[in-house]
Parts: structure tokens; sequence; C-alpha cells
């Protein structure tokens, strides 16, 4: 039998895109089971805060393909759902913040035996790739 080998990619999905795609398609290929950790609202502190429920936005990123399951995280340890999924892999997308030596690290101090990896960029030859903010720029500019 074949062993599971569990990844986990996380981030905000707040209005889907190539983009989110291509990360969950390129983490899935890390292994043979993908566990998407969705950020909690009141997490997302860097940025504007989604427009879309924490829970609605799960539902959307467990419905892709490459997704095995959509875990909503934790509201105040990070570590918490890793904790629980016990993941061989943690691909971190290609524009994160997270360093990926803080991470190893506070994953050795916590006994979790899992690699950091870094998934690549998905850029758009033919048409500019919109991210959810530009999204969201563009709606304010062109609609009343
Ligand atoms: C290993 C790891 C686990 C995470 N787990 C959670 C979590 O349980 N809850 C949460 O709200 N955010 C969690 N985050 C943070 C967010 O998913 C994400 O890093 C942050 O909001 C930036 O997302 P963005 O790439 O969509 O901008 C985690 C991040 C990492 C690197
Ligand atoms: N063009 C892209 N290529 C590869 N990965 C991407 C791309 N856009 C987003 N991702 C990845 O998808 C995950 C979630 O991204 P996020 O929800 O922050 O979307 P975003 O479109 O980058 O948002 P924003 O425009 O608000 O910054 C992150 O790991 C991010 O690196």
């Amino acid at each position: 039998m074949v062993p599971v080998t569990r990844v986990v990619a996380q981030g905000t999905f707040d209005i889907l895109h190539p983009g989110h795609l291509h990360y969950l398609q390129e983490a899935a290929s890390f292994g043979s089971e993908l566990h998407v950790i969705v950020a909690r609202r009141e997490n997302v502190t860097h940025k504007d805060p989604p427009i879309v429920p924490d829970r609605q936005r799960a539902t959307m990123v467990e419905a892709l393909d490459p997704v095995e399951t959509a875990h909503l995280g934790h509201t105040e340890d990070i570590f918490v759902p890793i904790e629980r999924i016990e993941p061989d892999v943690i691909v971190l997308g290609h524009d994160q913040h997270h360093d990926e030596a803080a991470i190893a690290d506070a994953l050795a101090t916590r006994g979790i035996d899992c690699a950091v990896e870094r998934a690549s960029a998905l850029e758009s030859s033919d048409e500019r790739l919109l991210s959810t903010g530009q999204i969201i720029d563009r709606i304010l500019e062109t609609r009343e």
C-alpha cells in the first residue's frame, strides 16, 4: 500500500482566481492529500480584510479539484491545525510573508517533523492576471 503523504497549503482565498488554483495544484503535487487552512478574517491583518465570510471561503476552496479538505484556521494559534493534520510538507505561497526558517524552527520546537517548501508564481502572458485585491479595485473603478 502506498503511504499517504499529507500536504498543507494556506491563505485567505477571498474571491478565487487562477493564481490560487496554480498554488493549490502545485502544493498538491508535493504529496497525495492536500489540506488547506483558510485564514480567519480576524487574522488577516497585513492587508484589507476579506469580503467573503470565513466558512464561504472554505467551502469554495474545498470544491477545487486538487483539494482533499479545507480547514478553517484557528483563531489564536496557527500551529493548532498543523498539529491536528500532521502534514509531511507545508507549502508556502510564492509571495507569502512567512519565513521558511522561522516556521521550520517553530515546528521543531513543537516536535512536528514536517518539511517547509515554497511554491512558484503564476504569471499570465496573454492577459493580466488579477489578484483578489486587483479584482476588488477593478470593481470599485468600473461599477457605480
Ligand atoms: C503554517 C501556517 C499555518 C497557518 N494557520 C492559520 C490558522 O490556523 N488560522 C489563521 O487564521 N491563519 C493561519 N495562517 C495564516 C494565514 O493562512 C496566512 O498566512 C495569512 O493570512 C496570509 O495569507 P495570504 O497569503 O492570503 O495573504 C497560517 C499560516 C501558516 C504559514
Ligand atoms: N498569481 C499567483 N501565483 C501563484 N500563487 C498565487 C498567486 N496569487 C495568489 N497566490 C497564492 O494563493 C494564496 C492565497 O493568496 P491570497 O488569498 O492572498 O490571494 P491574492 O490574490 O494574492 O490576494 P491579494 O490581492 O488580496 O493580496 C497565497 O499563498 C498566494 O501566494
